[in-house]
């Protein structure tokens, strides 16, 4: 690779932690106030102790004069919680939406960053989930964890403090049971991580049973096997589910005796027996035991609202995981000094490719295709034809050696100016939302009316398009239907328009019926005119007259010539050749038999 290549510009690899940076003083901030809200909230308990105090205070001469401070204080302390958990709270939402905001920019531009050879490896529910479901996910992390692990902390920690004040014994009295949950909780936490990655896991199966069902309805219908297709389904979903209720059944016990251990009745049963026997046996003040229930009562509800945000907690860290994978992907890399191709010559040199480290899949491939010639790519499945051609565009980057369009490296030219070069038609075509004219400009937005219908006509679909009401105007899937081999004929109208003198053909017939073929045929010999054209064939016959055939075989170019020359050496080619035809024959034979038993059916 040249020196210069850069990682893409303000393409430093971001992380979520770097991008929270900016948020999380609004976070401390938000922390810092709910901790407040959790202290001050103590006041109102103390207010009432001290109440109790007053009223059980023989010699007061003015009771109203001695209760009416306390009385604000316990009001003072009750508001002044409630509005710092409040502004803690909608601080941190505040960063929150900032920070998913910020996010969701950097996942976007990174979805426009990565080799587009990563979309061919993730399918569109991953990415939607991780721009949208785990931002969401991300929520309870900033909103509310720290918040509430604040008051967690705060509240039980200074209550304690103020019994130990009045006394440490009736500090241990208000954490009698408190031992009985922790230890339970522990145990019920074990692994915890671990079993929530597989629950997840086994969803995503249930999820994939069900794309897998709608997709796949029509041939499922057609082959009558639509009870085979519930039968994978409700076997995710019983999977899921046993596994969720041997997971849950356990717990749910538990979490049912943890529950008493911090129940209200059972709390104060233990406050007061234990403050009995304290104010009998130690002259403890029998109004410092109320302190005590008050404060053990109050212990629990903190605990249970940091436990009941657990499994968010756990969720928000999966997603956090699964968005820093996402901004850790590598972007294409981009030279910090483009250049222009000179001409539209391919030239491949000691290219080899590997998708993993450790199995090549290109091996030292030299392959050069002349301006304006036609190349093909032959070989058996797997040879590595697809791989080949995917690196002129650069889906992905050659592990060594290089790819030269027009005598420069396609590392060295700017990605726009590439696919302003070349242009690629592909077995699966993809027809945006929108008219049909607007899917026609996506390669030239400027195109005039007539250069579409040009187009159209040269890849003869124009007529097509008019069958339409609204002819070009007619909404894709709305207003206008298009059959594969008329959707491929659209694909081809439009890398028309987009003029690339460098074209990328992935078997654009291999799916047509011999009609629909012909018509794809001659939509690409307008097409190929007066360009360079790699095409990867199975179909051979469709490729006997183009200037050059590329044998690959495992990786490696084994010979590269014309039919005849490859024929006439009598090796890879003209085996793959003698394959080919005696399969043609067979169908041939096979769709003959088929017609001569309907006509004697019929
Ligand atoms: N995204 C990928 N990750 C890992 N391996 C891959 C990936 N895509 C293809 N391969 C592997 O690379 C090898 C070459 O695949 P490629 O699709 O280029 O072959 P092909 O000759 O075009 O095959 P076919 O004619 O069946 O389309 C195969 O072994 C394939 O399994």
């Amino acid at each position: 690779m040249a020196e210069h290549i850069l990682p893409n510009s303000n393409l430093r690899k971001p992380n979520l932690r770097e991008l929270m940076r900016p948020f999380r003083s609004l976070v401390w901030l938000g922390v810092v106030l709910g901790a407040c809200g959790a202290l001050t909230s103590l006041i109102p308990f103390i207010g009432i102790v001290e109440l109790a105090r007053l009223f059980l205070t023989p010699d007061i001469s003015d009771i109203a004069d001695a209760i009416i401070p306390v009385v604000f204080a316990i009001v003072a302390g009750l508001a002044m919680g409630w509005i710092c958990t409040v502004i803690g709270l909608w601080l941190t939402h505040i960063a929150d939406q900032r920070m998913q905001a910020e996010l969701r920019r950097a996942l976007v531009r990174k979805l426009g960053q990565v080799p587009l050879g990563w979309y061919s490896e993730h399918t569109s529910g991953a990415v939607r989930k991780a721009v949208q479901d785990d931002l969401d996910d991300l929520h309870h992390m900033v909103a509310h964890h720290q918040v509430e692990l604040a008051a967690a902390f705060v509240l039980p920690l200074a209550g304690l403090g103020y019994l130990s004040w009045l006394d440490w014994r009736l500090a241990l009295l208000a954490v009698l049971t408190l031992p009985v949950y922790l230890v339970s909780y522990a145990w019920m936490m074990r692994g915890f991580g671990e079993k929530m990655q597989q629950l997840d896991k086994d969803f995503a199966r249930v999820s994939a049973a069900i794309v897998e069902f709608v997709h796949g309805i029509a041939v499922v219908k057609v082959f009558s096997q639509t009870g085979r297709a519930h039968k994978n389904y409700q076997q995710a979903v019983e999977d899921f589910s046993r596994r969720y209720t041997g997971w849950v059944t356990p717990l749910v016990r538990l979490e049912a005796v943890t529950s008493l251990a911090l129940s209200v009745p059972v709390i104060m049963l233990v406050s007061l027996s234990g403050g009995a026997w304290l104010v009998v046996n130690t002259g403890i003040q029998p109004i410092d035991v109320l302190a005590t229930t008050l404060i053990a009562v109050m212990i629990p509800q903190t605990i249970l609202t940091l436990s009941q945000g657990l499994t968010a907690q756990q969720k928000a860290k999966a997603a956090a995981g699964r968005i820093d994978q996402l901004l850790g992907v590598a972007p294409l890399a981009v030279t910090s000094e483009p250049k222009e191709p000179k001409g539209a010559g391919l030239l491949f040199k000691q290219v080899s490719f590997a998708y993993t480290q450790d199995r090549p899949v290109l091996s030292d491939i030299n392959l050069r295709c002349r301006p304006g010639s036609i190349t093909a790519l032959v070989g058996s499945s797997g040879a590595g034809k697809s791989t080949l051609a995917k690196l002129v565009p650069r889906f992905y980057d050659v592990t060594q050696g290089a790819v030269l369009l027009g005598g420069v490296d396609v590392r060295d030219i700017a990605p726009d100016n590439l696919y302003r070069h070349v242009g690629f038609v592909l077995q699966e075509t993809q027809l945006l939302a929108g008219t049909v004219a607007d899917n026609l400009r996506l390669g030239r937005p400027d195109a005039s009316d007539q250069d579409l219908e040009d187009a159209a006509r040269s890849a003869c679909i124009h007529e097509h398009i008019l069958s339409f009401p609204q002819g070009y105007q007619a909404v894709i899937g709305k207003d206008a239907f298009f059959s594969g081999g008329e959707a491929q004929r659209l694909s081809i109208a439009r890398t028309l328009l987009a003029d690339a003198p460098v074209l990328i053909l992935d078997e654009a017939t291999a799916h047509a019926d011999p009609e629909s073929e012909a018509q794809i045929q001659q939509a690409l010999s307008c097409l190929v005119r007066n360009r360079t054209v790699l095409v990867i064939a199975h179909k051979l016959h469709t490729i006997t007259g183009v200037d050059q055939i590329a044998v690959l075989d495992g990786g490696r170019l084994v010979e590269c010539g014309s039919h005849r020359q490859l024929l006439a050496e009598g090796k890879h080619y003209a085996e793959l050749w003698r394959l080919y035809n005696s399969a043609e024959k067979n169908e041939k034979a096979m769709s003959g038999e088929a017609q001569v038993t309907s006509g004697v059916s019929s």
